[in-house]
């Protein structure tokens, strides 16, 4: 059976959480611009991390996807882009030893710039504002004339996103990625006083990577070693900006989101029959769902059958957001769901978006404890149901900002105004990502002893 599906027939339904232009004829000249340029990604880049995520969905690979909460056109620079990169390598080759699987990595970078938000306007001082939308649509200083949409800050989006992905692919080819080198950096990490029980786990690594280089495979020669594939994702949610970067792939006739590899549908937006699920059922990228607790048996059903019709192992992935103390109930009713239809994901934990709160001291922020027994829970749960704990999903920059509290380095709410930068969560700083990796790490390798002991 065909499916009829158009890049535009997400126009006819309905739609939350997108602005409202008020100049038209300005949108419909920066969509017509917009479609003219080329894609930030192909379609064979995308066809290939499908692959690898079917390798997830099967346990023969580990997702780790992790980025900041929303870009910003003001934090935007190389240093901030080569951090975060650099971090999450270190936290692959973490991992990497921890499941003895490959790590699949995939930035939230060059294109999260568009963010759902729970209230539609914000009041400070007694002024009502609507309010900050992301980078691509609003800004965020409470100004009447900032807060108004404006559908030219998708084209600086788009060169703020090529440039990043630019920078990202010479990172990947060049030397940067090499695995001692980014091993070396964690030693640094794992060596300072209060990190000491990482050490073990680190001198553990580096005796591996000993063992391989006196054994002849230095990682020059290794290709997968020395050079990384990283892919880009975000949330599809500004469905102008996503239809206007859509392409046909000239070989299959397939339709292609040009804006990056993979894109999410957000908590906010996944209705069945609104105009998200539309967008992305009729695009060939990895598509990712995130589920929180008001997820239904019935719309999961649905949403998967929309989605994944084919079934397709590598095509949809299932992120779990449900919030710390909340993982038990939730992700059991909808594994079985996942079960009943014999549906092939990828489930991935997202712990930061179920464990916002408010400090003490007024910031949003979230208790690194918090976000450890979310990832816990969920690694507990895929035990007793036998089934695949395939990856994790961080709000995370590498940067030493103080945005979440505790960790190794203990950020207290006092601390949380010293280096708060983020335009909307609070993410992980590089300590704390670093930990959290270790973390996840033992998590992986005691699960590998049982499935060892069990065999
Ligand atoms: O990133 C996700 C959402 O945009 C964010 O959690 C919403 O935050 P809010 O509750 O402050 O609107
Ligand atoms: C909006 C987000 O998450 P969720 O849809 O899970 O709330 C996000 O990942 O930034
Ligand atoms: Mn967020």
């Amino acid at each position: 059976m065909t499916r009829v599906w158009n890049k535009s027939d997400w126009r006819a339904k309905p739609r939350v959480q997108m602005p409202d232009y008020p100049d038209r004829d300005k949108l419909e000249a920066v969509e017509a611009r917009l479609s003219k340029y080329p894609p930030l990604v192909f379609a064979g880049e995308s066809r290939r991390l499908r692959a690898e995520l079917a390798k997830v969905a099967r346990g023969e690979a580990f997702l780790l996807q992790g980025g900041d909460c929303a870009e910003s056109f003001a934090e935007f620079s190389a240093d901030s882009i080569r951090e975060t990169f650099k971090v999450m390598l270190q936290m692959a080759v973490v991992l990497t030893y921890g499941a003895k699987v490959p790590v699949v990595k995939v930035g939230r970078m060059a294109g999260q710039f568009a963010k759902p938000r729970s209230a539609p306007t914000e009041t400070v001082g007694g002024v009502e504002l609507p309010s900050y939308r992301g980078d691509i649509i609003n800004e965020l200083e409470f100004t009447p004339e900032s807060r108004m949409p404006d559908p030219e800050k998708m084209l600086r989006a788009y060169t703020q996103a090529a440039a990043s992905l630019n920078l990202l692919r010479a990172f990947s080819t060049g030397g940067f990625a090499d695995i001692h080198r980014v091993h070396s950096w964690t030693t640094g990490f794992a060596e300072t006083d209060k990190a000491e029980r990482y050490r073990e786990l680190s001198n553990r690594i580096s005796s591996a990577l000993d063992f391989m280089t006196a054994a002849g495979v230095s990682s020059d020669r290794m290709s997968t070693m020395s050079v990384v594939d990283f892919y880009t994702s975000h949330e599809a949610l500004l469905l102008e900006y996503e239809e206007a970067l859509t392409r046909v792939d000239s070989t299959t006739g397939q339709t292609i989101a040009g804006s990056g590899h993979m894109i999410w549908i957000g908590d906010r937006t996944r209705q069945p029959d609104g105009a998200h699920v539309e967008f992305c059922r009729g695009v060939i990228n990895p598509i990712g769902l995130k589920c929180g607790p008001t997820m239904t048996a019935e719309d999961l059903k649905t949403l998967m059958a929309k989605l994944n019709p084919e079934n397709d192992p590598g095509r949809l992935t299932l992120i779990a957001r449900f919030g710390s103390g909340k993982v038990g109930d939730n992700l059991t009713r909808l594994i079985e769901t996942v079960k009943e239809e014999g549906a092939n994901v990828v489930w991935s934990c997202d712990p930061m978006h179920g464990n916002t709160i408010k400090s003490a001291t007024g910031y949003k922020t979230r208790p690194f404890d918090m976000v450890l027994s979310e990832v816990r829970e969920f690694f507990a749960v895929h035990r007793e149901q036998g089934t695949i704990p395939g990856g994790v999903h961080f709000e995370m920059t590498g940067q030493d900002v103080t945005e979440c509290t505790g960790g190794v380095r203990d950020v207290t709410e006092e601390d949380l105004s010293d280096r708060y930068h983020t335009a909307c969560d609070p993410r992980l700083n590089a300590s704390q990502s670093l930990e959290l990796a270790f973390l996840v790490a033992e998590e992986l390798s005691d699960r590998r002893e049982m499935h060892r002991a069990a065999s």
